[in-house]
């Protein structure tokens, strides 16, 4: 009784197809009802041809195979199975047994041989083993295909990975390294390992103990963690920014018993880490932290790098007891460089500047830009104040020579104020303060200089300051007045003109004069803001008596130094007065002689224009300024005010009333008007109509006055009767 063997069941069997060819019948029959009895789906062929055609059509766990077959025999469908089907099994069943046969079909590819008459259970044991085996083998092909998928998978991974893995040895070298190397850093993994990981540091970077990877801390759990530059290969980007990842690798958690070279390295391997490129991130903290402490159009230290330098600088000066230098620098005529030429150049200046300044310190100096076309400059080591006033001239020189922007040369120059440290002052904002209020007395001395705080300053300084701070806040709330005073012409008796003149009306002290605010207001630049509001009220209140019926009059105002030197100055007078609808040939405008000598090209071309508009030009307090009276027939002069001092000696019979008779007489023969200023008598004004002064101002006829009180002046012309003799 042929019965299937009570062991193993055979794998896959109710699902196996068998092959049998034998043109032997009843050997065929015999075999496949044995094969079907045990289970197998056998099917049969009785020739070779047959069996290599089934072969096509299906899929065979195992064939047996007669040797001596019409058409094939055996040994040509063993070839075709092969090919066919190589994972189909072949046991031959043959009544061949010589060696040669035997030998001939394993070598073709059979796995194991019958002899003829077979014993079925030797079949059975044959076919189980046979089937066991390839069922082993396809076991150990699966294996091996998903071992090589993930071996695949593990190597796209740790190739592809963002990051640099590596692992070292005991000693720190490089025992593996992924292909992230190379993109990062421009090394083949190859030349690198064996060598220790120090060789990628860069220079500046310690092998101190935040690289140390041995502190028994670290584990796998607990990884240690550090950032460091490495040095890149050949052309590419010197150093880049990395965070490191590490631990040690337990030898137990690591089985490598399969792959020699993995077993190799398992051996080696005693840490294992990533290192991530955080160059991006660097780069992008260093600029915003340079972003915050240096000002980006120069890239000097800025405010706060500034305070802290010095603050750092103070303590060692404390410590060491020597003096160090503050000195608070601002540019001369940067402003108006800046709005004449655009904000373009204004910038390229400044950077400009800066390289100049920068080559006359040292290394331990600190130039900083504290804001607009203001510096400060911190000399840590400076030995005394004459070594302080010695870099300060230097600097001075250094911003002498023209900068060449935009084809054309500008000037600049630079006031300078100094504080010494202990003397001047102990803490930071002292030394600043000190350095900018010594700066400040510089500008009102004239500028381009240099000048150390003294403590006098101060006093000036906190009164200048409510002052400054008062002045802005009367320029927004309208506690300006204007005043006007009349100018009288000698030839009619009656007021031809008014002077106007600023006045502040102060809430706590009452009505101040211009003497007591017109200066500050010139040196902190409110005086542009000042004049525009007085030109202003004065062209509408007398633009009103114009335009009621005193055609003729004259508005007479005063022009400060400031607002004439500005290139733009003509224009925007110019578009004043359309603004406001006042005919400029009733302006006059006033300016000393100071602000004609400045500058006498510039101011004679802002003249001209202003002239040509109809607009006429008057020199206040003639003779008390310049002794050149060249500037007369250059510039389109039309009034020459002569000052009060001189009116004055008229009185008291000296020499003054000389210069009044030799200014009229050359007047007259340069055809200038003239107005006599400060008239407070009756002999001053008799001896002016005696020598046919033209206009007089003063006292005598009225102070400066509030327009209502004008306007009724104006009106019922209560002028003295002496005027009108
Ligand atoms: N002792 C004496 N003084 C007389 C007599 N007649 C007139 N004065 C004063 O002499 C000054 C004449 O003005 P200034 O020479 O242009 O001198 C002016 C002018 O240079 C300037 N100023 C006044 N208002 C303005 C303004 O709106 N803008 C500018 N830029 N400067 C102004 O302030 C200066 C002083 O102005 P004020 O104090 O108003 O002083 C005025 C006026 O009040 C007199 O008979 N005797």
């Amino acid at each position: 009784m042929i019965h299937k063997a009570d062991s193993e069941p055979v794998p896959f069997r109710e699902r196996q197809r068998i092959l049998v060819a034998d043109d032997n019948l009843r050997l065929l029959k015999s075999l496949t009802d044995l094969l079907g009895e045990q289970g197998y789906h056998a099917v049969a062929a009785t020739d070779g041809n047959e069996a290599c055609r089934l072969l096509r059509q299906h899929q065979f766990a195992l064939a047996f195979l007669d040797l001596n077959m019409p058409g094939r025999d055996g040994f040509q469908v063993m070839e075709e199975a092969c090919r066919l089907q190589p994972e189909c099994a072949l046991v031959v069943v043959s009544g061949e047994t010589s060696f040669l046969s035997v030998s001939r079909a394993l070598r073709r590819g059979a796995s194991d041989y019958i002899r003829k008459p077979f014993d079925p259970e030797e079949v059975l044991a044959t076919l189980e083993s046979v089937l066991g085996r390839q069922s082993l083998l396809r076991a150990h092909e699966d294996v091996q295909q998903r071992l090589e998928k993930s071996e695949t998978l593990h190597r796209y991974i740790v190739n592809n990975s963002p990051d640099i893995v590596f692992m070292l040895d005991e000693q720190g070298r490089f025992c593996f390294l992924n292909r992230k190397i190379s993109n990062l850093l421009g090394y083949r993994p190859a030349d690198l390992i064996g060598q220790h990981f120090r060789l990628l540091l860069d220079k500046g970077e310690s092998f101190g103990s935040n690289l140390s990877l041995d502190d028994p801390g670290i584990s796998t759990d607990r990884p240690a963690t550090f950032e460091v530059r490495l040095r890149a290969n050949g052309s590419m980007k010197t150093t880049r920014h990395f965070e490191i990842t590490a631990f040690p690798i337990d030898p137990g958690s690591w089985n490598s018993a399969g792959d020699p070279e993995e077993r190799h390295l398992s051996e080696r391997a005693r840490y294992y880490g990533l290192a991530r490129d955080i160059t991006e991130r660097k780069e992008a903290e260093a600029f915003i932290s340079f972003q915050a402490y240096h000002d980006l159009l120069t890239r000097l230290p800025n405010r706060a790098l500034f305070r802290d330098r010095l603050n750092m600088a103070l303590n060692q000066a404390n410590r060491y007891q020597h003096p160090l230098a503050v000195m608070f620098l601002d540019l001369d005529r940067f402003k108006i460089i800046n709005d004449t030429l655009g904000h373009s150049v204004g910038d390229r200046l400044l950077q400009a500047v800066t390289q100049r300044l920068e080559k006359c310190l040292r290394k331990g100096d600190t130039l900083s830009r504290f804001g607009g076309d203001e510096f400060t400059l911190l000399l840590p080591m400076v030995p005394d104040r004459d070594h302080a006033a010695i870099i300060a001239r230097k600097l001075i020189d250094a911003l002498k020579d023209p900068f060449r922007l935009d084809n054309q040369d500008i000037f600049v120059g630079v006031s300078i104020g100094i504080a010494m440290y202990p003397e001047d002052g102990q803490h930071i904002e002292q030394l600043i303060r000190n350095a900018d209020l010594a700066m400040y007395q510089v500008k009102s001395r004239g500028k381009d200089n240099y000048c150390f705080f003294d403590s006098s300053m101060n006093v000036d300084t906190s009164q200048r300051l409510t002052l400054e701070r008062d002045l802005r806040r009367a320029i927004s709330h309208g506690e300006l007045e204007v005043h006007y005073q009349p100018q009288v012409c000698l030839r009619t008796g009656e007021v031809g003109g008014l002077e106007a003149l600023v006045r502040w009306r102060h809430p706590q002290r009452g009505l101040l004069q211009p003497a007591e605010f017109l200066p500050l207001a010139s040196e902190t630049n409110l005086i542009a803001e000042l004049s525009h509001q007085v030109l202003t009220s004065a062209c509408e209140e007398v633009g009103q008596w114009i335009a009621a019926g005193y055609s003729d009059l004259r508005l007479a105002v005063n022009l400060s130094p400031v607002q004439v030197e500005h290139p733009m100055f003509a224009r925007r007078l110019m578009a004043q007065l359309r603004q406001a609808g006042f005919p400029p040939g009733n302006l006059e405008i006033e300016i000393t002689e100071n602000v004609i000598m400045n500058d006498l090209e510039k101011v004679s071309q802002t003249l001209r224009e202003l002239a040509q508009q109809g607009i006429r030009i008057a020199v206040d307090d003639f003779g008390t300024g310049y002794s050149s009276l060249n500037y007369l027939h250059q510039l389109p002069i039309h009034i020459l005010k002569v000052d009060r001092s001189f009116i004055q000696s008229i009185r008291a019979g000296n020499e003054g009333a000389c210069i009044v008779d030799a200014v009229i007489a050359m007047a007259k023969g340069l055809k200038l008007e003239i107005v006599a200023e400060g008239v407070e008598n009756q002999d001053q004004l008799d001896y002016l109509r005696a020598r046919h002064c033209d206009h007089v101002q003063g006292f005598l006829f009225g102070r400066a006055q509030p327009g209502p009180v004008v306007q009724k002046l104006l009106d019922g012309q209560l002028l003295p009767a002496a005027v009108q003799a």
